[in-house]
């Protein structure tokens, strides 16, 4: 015990949610009671806790520890200062819990990207008018400390540009195809084992979950409310083996990777696969890492490099938000209060880029001119062209276009659906210059 435990009561705790990441807290309460307690200058408790099983065998005694069936309840106790929501969701309990945690003056402590994106501007409103913090590190890059970057140590610079790789489960998957030549479904499998996959990992292979996380950074970095649903979104389900394998051919990885700017026309943000230099740091990333880089007037650049997901990383950076509110750190919940956030436009991406698209077309005479003269049509020039050997009726084609826009592709690509020579839908990836 520390010689300074006396001198302030500890900072009690109610957690909501055992599974990875709550059971990745309590791990380092009591592993690390001493040095919390140091760095602190007081205690760290847990108090009470809640789940939806209270039989579940969770490989660690809970016995200590007050049960609530329901996390309302728990986040009214009076016997915590912090609720720390570890359930997900962007609905139902989790946010009942929150919203009733503000209600009752107590502190919050959340891992929950969803509930953050969805409703980060009304808890955050909510949250400032009761004098309750709202901190949510662990929602953005598992272990990466990117919210507190963003807020507190680089909050003296406009920031022009925040992107990075923020899903561990798609990273994971893309690089391990890539060094094993595994498929999807047995890579899915790990990411389970790991503890990286969402509730529902369609959020995480759907890009969903990744930009949950970019639109909470544009928030802080740009001043604006978070808004989720202007976010351009596309997830990792069509990329196939061979994709991967063309794209190392060419000297590129595909990750799952997303921009935010500010534009003269509103806020851009896409949370896209795209095909990126396999020398660049981004395009070295691999398994459950993620790296997030900001860009800013006084910095110029800051890259932030770590494990994104599971038990300890994601648990670390709920520990750090606990120990800043028992330090007394009092910091408004997006950076600058929430009521001088602006509400913000959101615009496609506009500049161009080339694009690598694979599309399987008939083998017949005529089909790879339809091909270019649709792509001419749209405004888009063909930098490289390349059939694949093969056997029967339908011949994969890879092509690698000179910079065009989005929409130009997109017209192209309503147009090739046209042509009758193009089996299903091709894929479009952007590459990107990192
Ligand atoms: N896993 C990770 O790597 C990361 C997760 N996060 C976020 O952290 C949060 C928790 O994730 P994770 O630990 O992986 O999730 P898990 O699915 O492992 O755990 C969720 C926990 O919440 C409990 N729970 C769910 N619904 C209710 C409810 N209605 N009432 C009471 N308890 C409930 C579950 O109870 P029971 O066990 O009884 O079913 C379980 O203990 C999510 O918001 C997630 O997005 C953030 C960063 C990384
Ligand atoms: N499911 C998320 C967890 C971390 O937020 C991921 O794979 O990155």
């Amino acid at each position: 015990m520390s010689d300074n435990s006396p001198l302030r009561p500890p900072l009690r705790l109610g957690i909501a949610g055992l599974g990875t990441v709550g059971i990745g807290v309590i791990k380092i309460i009591r592993r690390q009671a001493a040095l919390l307690e140091d760095r602190a200058g007081r205690p760290i408790a847990i108090t009470a806790v809640s789940a939806r099983s209270r039989d579940k065998d969770r490989g660690v005694d809970l016995s200590d520890y007050a049960w609530e069936d329901d996390p309302v309840a728990l986040a009214k106790r009076d016997d915590i200062d912090v609720f720390v929501e570890l359930m997900g969701g962007h609905e139902g309990p989790a946010k009942d819990a929150c919203k009733a945690a503000i209600s009752a003056g107590k502190d919050i402590v959340t891992a929950n990207k969803a509930l953050l994106a969805h409703h980060g501007q009304e808890l955050a409103l909510a949250a400032e008018a009761a004098g309750v913090r709202l901190r949510y590190e662990a929602s953005v890059a598992g272990g990466i400390p990117i919210i507190k970057a963003l807020t507190e140590g680089l909050a003296g610079n406009e920031i022009s540009r925040v992107m990075g790789v923020m899903n561990g489960t798609c990273n994971y998957i893309l690089t391990q195809m890539q060094a094993t030549g595994r498929g999807y479904n047995a890579l899915f499998e790990e990411c389970a084992e790991l503890g990286y996959l969402e509730a529902d990992p369609n959020l995480d292979v759907g890009g969903i979950d990744a930009g949950h996380k970019l639109a909470i950074l544009s928030s802080i970095a740009f001043g604006t409310q978070v808004n989720f649903d202007a976010v351009e979104l596309e997830g990792i389900q069509r990329i196939q083996l061979e994709d991967i394998e063309h794209a190392a051919e060419m000297g590129y990885r595909i990750k799952l990777l997303g921009v935010a700017q500010m534009t003269g026309r509103g806020l851009e943000q896409r949370m896209t696969p795209c095909l990126v230099p396999d020398s660049s740091p981004l395009g070295q990333l691999e398994g459950g890492t993620n790296m997030v880089v900001v860009e800013g007037d006084a910095i110029e650049q800051v890259v932030l490099r770590g494990p994104g997901a599971g038990e300890g990383p994601t648990a670390s950076a709920v520990m750090g938000d606990v120990m800043d509110i028992a330090r007394g750190l009092r910091i408004p919940t997006f950076g600058q209060p929430a009521n001088t956030l602006r509400p913000v436009t959101g615009v496609k991406a506009m500049k161009p880029a080339p694009f690598y698209l694979r599309m399987v077309l008939l083998d017949k005479p005529g089909a790879l001119a339809k091909v270019a003269a649709v792509l001419g049509d749209a405004g888009i020039s063909i930098d490289r062209m390349r059939q694949i050997s093969h056997d029967q009726k339908l011949a994969p084609v890879l092509i690698v276009t000179h910079k065009c826009t989005r929409d130009a592709l997109d017209t192209a690509l309503v147009g090739l659906a046209k042509t009758n020579v193009v089996e299903g839908e091709p894929v479009a990836i952007r590459i990107e210059k990192v």
